[in-house]
Formats: C-alpha cells, structure tokens, sequence
C-alpha cells in the first residue's frame, strides 16, 4: 500500500564554513530556516518536528515563503533526506521532479535523453521504448531529437524534459514548482498531460506558487513556515490564510473553465 509517514522528523544542515559576518547578518533576515548558534558550527534548522500521513489519492500543495522549507520537505518525502532526529517511512515508487533538468546529460542526443531520464524517473527500458513516439511527437522537436541535447536552447531542453515527466507512471510524485515556469504557450499544452499524470499518480505533493496550478491538482495543503507545518487543511482554507484571499476568486479564465463552475461555486477546496 502507497503511503507516505513522517514522525516528529526533523532535518538540520550543519555550516562548516559559515563567515560570522554574514551569519550575523542572515540572522537578522525574515526569510529561512532558524540558525543555531550555540556550538562552534551553526546548524540551519530547515525542518522542524514534522508531521504528516499521506495516503493513496492525497493530492497536497506545498506553500510557504522563500527558505520555509518546502524543498526541503519534498526531499525528506522523497527518502534523499533521513530525518536528523524523528523517523520516517516511505512505501511507493518515487518520481522526484525537482529540477526539470536533473539526469538530462548535454552530450548524449534527445532521444536517448528521454530514455535515460525515464529510466532515473523510476520507469524500465522497455516501458520507455513504448512512449518515446509519443513524448517525441509531444515536444514538436523533430531532427532536433537525433541531435545532442547541448544543441537545444532552454525551451527545447524544458519540452523534452516535460515531455518525459509527464509520460512516467509514478506512485508517490513529488513535484517542484518549477515545472510551472515554462513558456506559456506550451505549459497551456503539457496542462492536460500534467492533469492526466496526476490522475495516474498515487500521491501527489506539488510545491508551487500559482493558485491555477495548485487549485487544477490539489484538494488538501499544507502551509511550512520556518521549517514547520503551520497548517495542514483543504487547499482552499490554507491557501485562504496564507495568502489572505481566497484563491477562487483569483483563478484564470481558463482554469475556471478548466475545472467548471460548479467546483468554484461549491465552495468546497476538494473535489
Ligand atoms: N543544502 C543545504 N544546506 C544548508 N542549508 C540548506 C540547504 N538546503 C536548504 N537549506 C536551508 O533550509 C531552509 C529551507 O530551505 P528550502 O529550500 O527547503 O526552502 P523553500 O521553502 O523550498 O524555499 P524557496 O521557496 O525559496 O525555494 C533555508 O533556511 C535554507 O537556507
């Protein structure tokens, strides 16, 4: 059975080479996780006493201001961080999208690209070979795919990348929120490989910025601040108080459309 538990985990980051100068002066700033001082190594403290149980069809938002820990927290999700003190227990294939680019090498060309990012995605030889017509016809890259991928300027390399993402079947997603920084035009196109990516994923967490995004594949989420959980609810009542208005009212035309007006008009974060 998919699930994800994290008990009263935390995670600390030890600075060897932190200047005292600059401490001084990141200790003064809002943004982050709380800086020890008391040994001779300052330790960051990016996560604090975390708690959280998540299930098959768990579909979470991530929010929270800059250095608040979502990262962080995606990483202990995803079994790359052990808790510093705390335990947590992970059973599911992981597909940790955090950096579109992570295991794309610039030599090799787009097609093998695809398949060697599908393979560190979790997903085996001969189940890439069934998608790769697809994905390629998907990124609209053509001669480019034979080419190497250090021939690709930034959009190429994000359509291939998407590309693959969204082709994967994954148990327990873990999403960054980068992925919602592409081309405007072409996200508008990965929007429904996203959705359907989503609806074939066990859990989903997603790290992101955009109420569109997050009210299109969350219904719960959870709130970090300085490293803890301030609030684990429905989208709608925690995006509310983070961000002090209710994200419906702010969603996109296509997104309304998208999602339908009996979903908005239901007052109801979930489903
Ligand atoms: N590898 C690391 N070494 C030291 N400190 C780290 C490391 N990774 C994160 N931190 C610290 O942990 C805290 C949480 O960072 P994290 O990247 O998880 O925040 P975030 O919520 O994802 O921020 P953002 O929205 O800016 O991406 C910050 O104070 C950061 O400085």
């Amino acid at each position: 059975m998919v699930g994800i538990d994290v008990w009263n985990a935390s995670v600390d980051f030890p600075i060897f080479d932190a200047k005292s100068r600059s401490l001084k002066k990141l200790a003064l700033g809002k943004v982050g996780g709380k800086i020890g001082s008391e040994g001779r190594v300052p330790i960051i403290e990016a996560l604090h006493d975390i708690n959280i149980s998540l299930r098959h069809g768990d579909r979470v938002g991530l929010v929270g201001h800059n250095g608040a820990g979502k990262s962080t927290l995606l990483r202990l999700l995803a079994g790359i961080y052990e808790p510093t003190r705390g335990s947590s227990r992970i059973v599911g294939k992981v597909a940790p999208v955090f950096d579109l680019g992570v295991g794309m090498d610039p030599e090799i060309s787009g097609f093998e690209n695809i398949m060697i990012r599908g393979l560190f995605l979790g997903m085996s030889r001969k189940e890439m070979e069934k998608r790769v017509d697809d994905i390629a016809e998907f990124t609209e890259l053509g001669d480019y795919l034979s080419m190497p991928l250090r021939t690709y300027s930034t959009g190429m390399r994000v359509r291939l990348a998407l590309g693959v993402v969204t082709s994967i079947d994954p148990e327990i997603l873990l999403l960054d929120e980068g992925i919602g920084a592409v081309d405007a035009a072409f996200l508008e196109k990965a929007r429904d490989r996203l959705n359907d990516l989503v609806r074939r994923s066990g859990i989903l967490v997603f790290a992101s910025h955009s109420d569109d995004f997050l009210v299109e594949l969350c219904s719960t989420a959870i709130w970090m601040d300085e490293g803890q959980v301030k609030m684990h609810g429905s989208l709608r009542d925690v995006v509310t108080s983070y961000k002090g208005r209710d994200p419906y009212e702010h969603l996109s035309e296509a997104t309304l459309e998208r999602i339908g007006q009996p979903r908005v008009l239901s007052g109801n974060g979930g489903e």
